[in-house]
C-alpha cells in the first residue's frame, strides 16, 4: 500500500488513527496460555509475548512464518563537526557490504528466517549540518517517511527495523533531546568509539542543535535534527503498525526514531517490543522513557538492526510453545498443582 499522507500533518493524523490489538484474539491467547503444560507462569516473558503478538495478529495460535528486516541508510551533514570514528563513506560503502552478504545483519537474517530489504536513502546527499540549518525540509523528511511506510511487506508477520548512517548516534542524541528533554550530556555517547575530545564535541553540537530548532513538535524534531534513516525506520514502524504487524525495536538510534512516534502519538509504539540493550549508553533511558524492556542485552552497539534480528528468535521460541505445546487435556496431565 502506499503511503496514505504526504505532509507531516497528515502523518500525525495517520499515527492518531492507527488501529489497536483484537481484543478477543489477545484473550483467546490469554485462555490457551492457561491451559498449557507447564506451571503457570513458568515460561516468564515468553508467555505475555506470545499473548501480545496474539492480540495484534488477530488470532489466537499464531505463527511466525515471514519476519522481515528492513534497513535504512542515510548520511549527515553533521559529520563536518567531527562526530564520530570513521568517514562518511562508510556509509555506502557498508550498504554495499549488506547488499553483497558480508555485515553481520546479513548473517543474523539467514540465522533466523528473516529476509532483509536494504534502503540506501539519497545517500549523494547528506542533510544539512544541523548545527546550522534544519537537516530536512518538509519535502525530504516525508519522503523518508514514504520510503519507509513502503518498504514494508504486507506478507511479514514480524518487522525489524535498523540503520546505518556515519554520524547517526549524535542526530539521536539530539532527536531524543529534543523530545524527550534533558541535556545534550545526558544523550551522546561513544557511538562508533569516539575519543573522550570527540564526545565532547559531539555533546557541544547537540547542545547547539537544540538551542538552534526548538519546537514542541517530535515530528519538526525528527525533520530538524533527525535524518532519512531515522525518519524511514519512523515511517516503517507507522506502517507495521497499520498493518497489524508486530516490530522489534533495535538500538538507540532506531529507538530515538521510535521515541518521536509515542511522543506525536502515545501508544503508538504498542505493537512493538525492544529487541536489546544496547551498549551505547543512553539507550537504557531511552528505553526507560518508551517503557519497553529489552529482551537480549549482549553488549551490542553495531546497529544495523543487529540486536532486534537476534530476539526474532526469542520470538519465535515464545510463539513455538505458545501455538505447539498441548493443553493437559490433549495431553492427559494432570492440571491440578
Ligand atoms: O544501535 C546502536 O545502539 C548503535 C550504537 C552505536 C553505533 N551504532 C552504529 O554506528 C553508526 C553510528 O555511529 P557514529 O559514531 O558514526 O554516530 C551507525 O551506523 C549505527 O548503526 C549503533
Ligand atoms: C564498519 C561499520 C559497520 C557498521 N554497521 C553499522 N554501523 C556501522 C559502522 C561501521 C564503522
Amino acid at each position: 500500500m502506499q503511503a496514505p499522507f504526504s505532509t507531516l500533518s497528515a502523518f500525525r493524523e495517520t499515527l492518531a488513527a492507527a488501529p489497536g490489538p483484537d481484543k478477543a484474539a489477545t484473550e483467546g491467547a490469554q485462555a490457551r496460555n492457561g491451559q498449557l503444560t507447564k506451571p503457570p507462569g513458568a515460561l516468564g516473558r515468553l508467555e505475555d509475548l506470545a499473548i501480545w503478538y496474539a492480540g495484534w495478529r488477530g488470532t489466537a495460535q499464531p505463527q511466525i512464518n515471514a519476519p522481515q528486516v528492513i534497513i535504512f541508510a542515510g548520511n549527515h551533514g553533521v559529520c563536518a563537526q567531527g562526530v564520530s570514528a570513521f568517514p562518511p563513506e562508510v556509509t555506502v560503502q557498508m550498504v554495499a557490504n549488506f547488499e553483497h552478504g558480508g555485515a553481520a545483519i546479513n548473517q543474523l537474517s539467514k540465522a533466523f528466517g528473516a529476509k532483509m530489504d536494504v534502503h540506501p536513502l539519497r545517500l549523494d546527499t547528506p542533510t544539512a549540518d544541523f548545527t546550522t540549518a534544519p537537516a530536512m525540509t518538509e519535502a525530504e523528511v516525508i519522503e523518508a517517511l514514504q520510503t519507509g511506510w513502503n518498504a514494508v511487506d504486507l506478507q511479514a508477520d514480524l518487522v525489524v527495523t535498523g540503520e546505518m548512517g556515519i554520524g547517526n548516534t549524535t542526530a539521536a542524541a539530539a532527536v531524543a533531546a529534543a523530545v524527550l528533554g534533558g541535556a545534550a550530556a545526558d544523550w551522546t555517547g561513544r557511538g562508533t568509539g569516539v575519543d573522550d575530545a570527540g564526545l565532547q564535541r559531539k555533546t557541544d553540537v547537540v547542545a547547539k542543535g537544540l538551542a538552534l530548532h526548538q519546537s514542541a513538535d517530535p515530528l519538526e524534531a525528527l525533520r530538524c535534527l533527525g535524518g532519512r534513516e531515522l525518519a524511514g525506520m519512523a515511517g516503517a514502524i507507522a506502517a507495521a503498525r497499520h498493518h497489524q504487524i508486530p516490530v522489534i525495536l533495535d538500538g538507540f538510534i532506531c529507538c530515538a526514531a521510535a521515541a518521536v512516534l509515542e511522543k506525536a502519538a502515545p501508544g503508538a509504539l504498542d505493537h512493538t517490543v525492544a529487541g536489546h540493550l544496547s551498549a551505547e549508553g543512553a539507550h537504557q533511558q531511552l528505553l526507560d522513557r518508551i517503557g519497553k524492556a529489552p529482551l537480549l542485552q549482549l553488549g551490542l552497539r553495531l546497529g544495523e538492526g543487529s540486536g532486534a534480528a537476534l530476539a526474532i528468535g526469542v520470538l519465535k521460541g515464545a510463539i513455538a510453545c505458545h501455538s505447539g505445546m498441548a493443553t493437559f487435556a490433549e495431553a492427559g496431565v494432570s492440571d491440578a498443582p
